[in-house]
């Protein structure tokens, strides 16, 4: 088992791509969002406030139709139109035990495309299926289920209690890094190296802040889809920076207070603008 290094905010700022004259919004990656559900449609809308307020081209939302509504309510931005992406992000804000045939064959298809992927919550059962480089980003609850579907015998404080062994002892089972949250955000790739990063303050320990990261790695993938489908080994650490700048985003929105997941999604434009000031 390797050690578990630190990762630190000048890694972060060198993931962050910075726009150039020669840019355009397809050049800067569009992001593909498979989130939400008639049951969670707030989880549709942070993750795509995460990825919007993280910077890329464009976002396509193509998940469910009330979830939309929403969507574009906040973030008119939003194109709800199927298209080609660089990469997608799913499962935010879904149940996997109600999914329809029709996401289902949805999800599969994403999923075959082959590019950068992040799988969140009820789509963490489709971890097979992804062609492409894949982060999952479970919390203890979810990891467990995971784990125990598989038939390890694991529960939720188990993995509370040993949190790192538990995400390398995933990567290497499910051939794809992990990236587990809790008070330290642990990333892992299979046989690779593990990243340990500081989630920002336990304010951020709020409904939906989970969500919001997800948006965060999903923008981060979409602009660097190329460099990831070239060298995979790279992924996980763009999974560390997305922890790192949500952790500082948290920072910055709480100063020390309450906040809600929308505030710390609010707050990513001046955690990056300060990552890349230090930087
Ligand atoms: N705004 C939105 O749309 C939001 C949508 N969201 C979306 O919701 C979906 C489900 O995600 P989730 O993490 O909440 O569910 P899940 O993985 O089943 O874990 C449940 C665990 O919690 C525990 N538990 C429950 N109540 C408890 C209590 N009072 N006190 C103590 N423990 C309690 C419970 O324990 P148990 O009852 O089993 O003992 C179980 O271990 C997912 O798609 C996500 O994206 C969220 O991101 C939020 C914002
Ligand atoms: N004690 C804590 N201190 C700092 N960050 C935390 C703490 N507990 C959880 N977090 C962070 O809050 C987020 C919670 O995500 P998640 O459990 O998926 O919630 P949700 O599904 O409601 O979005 C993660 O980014 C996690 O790292």
């Amino acid at each position: 088992m390797s050690d578990w290094r630190d990762w630190t905010a000048a890694e972060t700022a060198a993931w962050i791509r910075v726009p150039e004259s020669g840019d355009d919004k397809y050049s800067r990656g569009v992001l593909g969002m498979l989130t939400g559900s008639a049951e969670y449609p707030g989880a549709a809308v942070l993750g795509v406030e995460g990825a919007a307020r993280t910077g890329l081209g464009m976002i396509r939302y193509l998940g469910d139709e009330r979830a939309a509504d929403f969507v574009l309510h906040r973030r008119p931005e939003i194109v709800t139109g199927a298209g080609r992406v660089q990469a997608w992000l799913a499962g935010s804000g879904m149940d996997s035990s109600t999914r329809s045939g029709g996401l289902a064959e949805q999800l599969g298809a994403a999923l075959a495309e082959g590019l950068p992927t992040v799988l969140d919550a009820g789509a963490l059962d489709l971890v097979d299926r992804a062609a492409g480089p894949v982060v999952i980003t479970p919390h203890f609850g979810e990891l467990a289920r995971l784990l125990s579907a598989r038939g390890d015998e694991v529960e939720k404080s188990d993995i509370a209690e040993l949190p790192a062994q538990w995400a390398r002892a995933a990567a290497d089972r499910l051939g794809v890094v992990v990236l587990l949250k809790g008070s330290t955000t642990y990333v892992a790739a299979p046989r690779g190296e593990g990243i340990r990063v500081a989630a920002g303050p336990a304010w951020v320990a709020t409904a939906g802040a989970g969500d919001v990261l997800g948006g965060v790695l999903g923008a981060l993938l979409a602009s660097h889809s190329e460099r990831v489908l070239a060298e995979p080994s790279v992924l996980a650490e763009v999974a560390a920076a997305a922890a790192h700048l949500h952790g500082r985003a948290g920072e910055l929105a709480s100063s020390g207070g309450p906040i809600v997941a929308l505030d710390l999604a609010e707050a990513l434009p001046a955690a990056i603008r300060e990552l890349l000031a230090g930087a």
